[in-house]
């Protein structure tokens, strides 16, 4: 695989839209660039299931972004079923604690079969939205954002997931801690220039796999640009 395929491979498109059909224009834009696509609770919720499994049949990899948080048991069955739609991702909180993410595996064991190979599990940190005010003042956590993000990267490790949502700021850290192996899935990118938006641990493209970011997460540097295929050319360019 050459360069340029191996990063597309490891840039994940937010489909950040309000229905099946205003993603499917951006899939359109970006014809014969196979980035990994992520759907959020906003497409989902508007257009469920069947456009994960229209992104399947377009031969995309996909990561279900559905941030689970609930009771173990509930967690477990949304597992199984997330499993059964065939992504290749999905995450969960790890604010939910540790019996949580393990039922979460537990749901994804129930329904793996060669029709629905097992996907990455991930655990959502800190939302990359945080900053150090919201984290003390408002969720309650004393101290700084990188030492919960690392608690929290710990735990997921102890559940046995296979990585963790983080910004790329906090990388090398779970990667020291947790070993290199372990996924760090990066959203708050922003290549220079573009709006930082409500995004607080943010980093340019270049910086976060600089900083070993296994994968990054861009929504609206590309969606809300007047040209998305330019805007990703140009990403993928700085990255050559
Ligand atoms: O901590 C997190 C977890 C998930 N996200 C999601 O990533 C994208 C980022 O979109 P931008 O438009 O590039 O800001 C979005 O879908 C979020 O739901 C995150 O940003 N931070």
């Amino acid at each position: 695989m050459g360069k340029r395929e191996k990063i597309i491979g490891r840039t994940i498109v937010a489909l950040d839209y309000a229905s099946a059909d205003e993603a499917q224009r951006l899939l359109n834009q970006l014809k014969g660039i196979p980035c990994y696509m992520k759907v959020g609770m906003q497409l989902f919720y508007a257009a469920g299931p069947s456009f994960v499994l229209k992104l399947k049949e377009q031969g995309y990899k996909v990561f279900l972004d559905l941030k689970m948080h609930d009771i173990p048991n509930t967690v477990k069955g949304g597992a199984a079923s997330i499993t059964r739609l065939g992504v290749d991702m999905f995450n969960v909180h790890a604010a939910g604690g540790k019996k949580m993410m393990e039922s979460a595996l537990e749901g994804v064991d129930q329904a793996v079969n060669p029709s629905n190979p097992k996907p990455l599990v991930i655990g959502v940190t800190q939302l990359t939205s945080t900053n150090v005010t919201t984290l003390n003042k408002e969720i309650g956590i004393s101290g700084s954002v990188e030492s919960s993000v690392l608690q929290y990267a710990n735990l997921v490790k102890s559940a046995g997931l296979d990585g963790v949502v983080a910004s790329p700021l906090e990388v090398t850290n779970i990667k020291e801690q947790n070993g290199i192996d372990f996924v760090t899935v990066t959203p708050g990118i922003r290549p220079i220039g573009s709006n930082i938006g409500d995004q607080s641990r943010v980093t340019t493209p270049k910086e976060a796999f600089n900083e070993g970011a296994d994968y990054i997460v861009i929504g609206r540097p590309i969606t809300a640009s007047d040209d998305p295929r330019k805007s990703i050319e140009s990403i993928i360019e700085e990255l050559e």
